[in-house]
């Protein structure tokens, strides 16, 4: 009789247990972290942590143990999350020294890291000069705001369609709208999303890729074998990278075509027309096509999440929606973006949905320096992995006065905003790496919003809708739990 015939599985466990665990006990013994309160496990292992993560619900997790344990808790034996703000400010500040882990190598798709994934401070910073003037307020306004008013308008009239007939999923339409515009941003052309109504194979594949590097993250010793899988769908999954690196090449044929003066063709064209006669700017083509599929991916789910959070807080309280719809009713039938950015409760109501909703609220992973971390009476040394959360920041009863409801006036008077409340307030993060499509992001949402509140006035949750259905799902981002937000009119 074999060996498996004679020991069981069970067994062979127990007996792995029984050997490795007093090397984990003294680990742990030995650990410079040893006296950071946490769970017991969390000094031995990160699955528990692990687990919490597969199934959505780090950022509940880890606010969990903030409450229990303090502003500085042990996540797993070389993970410590912080949510003390002076700490906060001192990770993310510029030039803080604390770069981006290992984590955001693993989740990267494409043939090198674009903007988003890059570590190296250096070849990070030089890649943020190229984007900064083409993402800045002022180049968005002058160069696509057209483009992007004209999506935001098919979206609402798509949705006032369906929400005339019954029933229409705003999420589906957000989606689709800020798919579009980013696409039409990087690629210089737009994937026609929002006429077709559904989703292009590219997108798929992105979506494909990025599932990759979740898997590669959180469960490394099945990708090897998933790899070897027959499976077509599976094989299809592993080829995503290439079918996205093959798309960008669309991005770069319109970046070339365009060097002969029209330089807006798309973002990056725009890039290289702002650079002539400055410093000598390159960017490769191999650079163009990763960038392409990055910013797909880090520019819509986001503003569409965060606008599907919006509308509806908002149709969950009548007498706020009917303020709002009286607001936008009074601007001029232009929606100019001045009107926009003057408008005093739509900036309010958006505000307060990125303090509670803002797409992007879980762990924004940072290395601890040589000169390590003294926090809160704590020492953290150097090579230790660090986690901020905007979703416990936000929610922070000693920051923001009820802090767990959704009041539309609270961010009415900018002005009276505390330090201490504007050093929190982070959904787009902090600091040298803070969101870079943020302006762009506030003028989807305020072009989104206002169009909404005044074609679909007196819009009405579906009567399928539920509070569960809008549970946050946290994959990195945040999603309803429901994958849909339908409204009625
Ligand atoms: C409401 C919408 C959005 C939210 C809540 C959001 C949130 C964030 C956050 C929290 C980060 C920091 C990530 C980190 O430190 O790991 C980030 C970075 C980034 N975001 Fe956004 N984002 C939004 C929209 C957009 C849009 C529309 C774009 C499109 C261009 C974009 C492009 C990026 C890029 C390229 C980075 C990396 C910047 C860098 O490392 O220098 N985001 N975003």
């Amino acid at each position: 009789m074999g060996l498996t015939g004679t020991v069981s599985l069970p067994f062979l466990v127990g007996a792995l247990i029984i050997l490795t665990a007093p090397y984990a006990v003294f680990l742990a013994i030995k650990s410079p972290l040893r006296s950071i309160p946490g769970p017991w496990y969390s000094h031995f292992t990160s699955i528990v942590l692990k687990g919490y993560i597969l199934a959505g619900r780090r950022i509940h997790y880890v606010d969990s143990l903030h409450r229990k344990y303090g502003t500085v808790v042990r996540l797993s034996p070389d993970e410590v999350a912080i949510s003390d703000l002076e700490a906060f400010s001192q990770i993310h500040k510029i030039g803080s020294g604390f770069i981006k882990s290992a984590w955001y190598d693993k989740l990267r798709f494409g043939r090198e890291p674009g903007i988003f994934f890059m570590r190296n401070p250096h070849q990070h910073a030089a890649r943020r000069r190229l984007f900064a003037r083409a993402f800045s307020n002022n180049s968005l306004t002058t160069h696509w705001e057209p483009d992007i008013r004209q999506k935001a308008e098919l979206a609402v009239v798509k949705i006032k369609e369906d929400a005339q007939a019954g029933s229409a999923d705003i999420l589906k339409w957000w989606t689709l709208m800020a798919t579009d515009v980013i696409a039409h941003l990087s690629f210089g052309e737009s994937f026609r999303m929002l006429e077709s109504g559904k989703q292009t194979p590219y997108i798929d594949a992105i979506q494909a890729a990025l599932l990759c590097g979740v898997v590669r993250n959180e469960l490394s010793w099945i990708y090897p074998i998933l790899r070897q899988l027959p499976f077509e769908r599976i094989k299809n999954i592993m080829n995503a990278d290439n079918v996205v690196f093959d798309h960008g090449a669309i991005a770069v044929r319109n970046m070339r075509s365009a060097r002969d003066g029209l330089s807006t063709a798309n973002l990056f064209s725009q890039m290289l027309g702002q650079a002539d006669g400055q410093e000598k700017t390159e960017i490769t083509d191999i650079a163009v096509r990763t960038e392409a599929g990055n910013l797909i991916v880090a520019g819509s789910d986001t503003t569409a999440v965060t606008l599907t959070y919006l509308i509806w807080a908002i149709l969950k309280q009548p007498q706020l929606q009917a303020a709002l719809e009286h607001e936008v009713g009074d601007l001029s039938p232009d929606l100019t973006s001045e009107e926009l950015k003057n408008a005093p409760l739509l900036n309010s109501v958006i505000e307060e949905t990125l303090r509670l909703y803002g797409a992007a609220p879980g762990a924004l992973p940072r290395i601890v320096p040589e000169k390590g971390l003294s926090v809160c009476g704590y020492f953290i040394p150097s090579g230790v992995i660090v986690s901020t959360q905007a979703y416990t920041l936000h929610r922070d009863s000693t920051v923001f006065r009820d802090a767990q409801k959704f009041d539309g006036y609270r961010f009415i008077n900018k002005s009276q905003m505390t330090a201490i409340q504007k050093t929190a307030m982070s959904p787009f993060g902090a600091g040298s790496r803070i969101c870079i499509g943020l302006h762009l992001a506030w003028m989807e949402l305020r072009l989104g919003a206002a169009l909404f509140f005044r074609e679909c006035r007196g819009a009405k949750l579906n009567d399928e809708m539920n509070d569960e259905m809008m549970e946050m799902d946290n994959r990195f981002l945040i999603a309803p739990k429901g994958h849909c937000c339908k409204i009625q009119l």
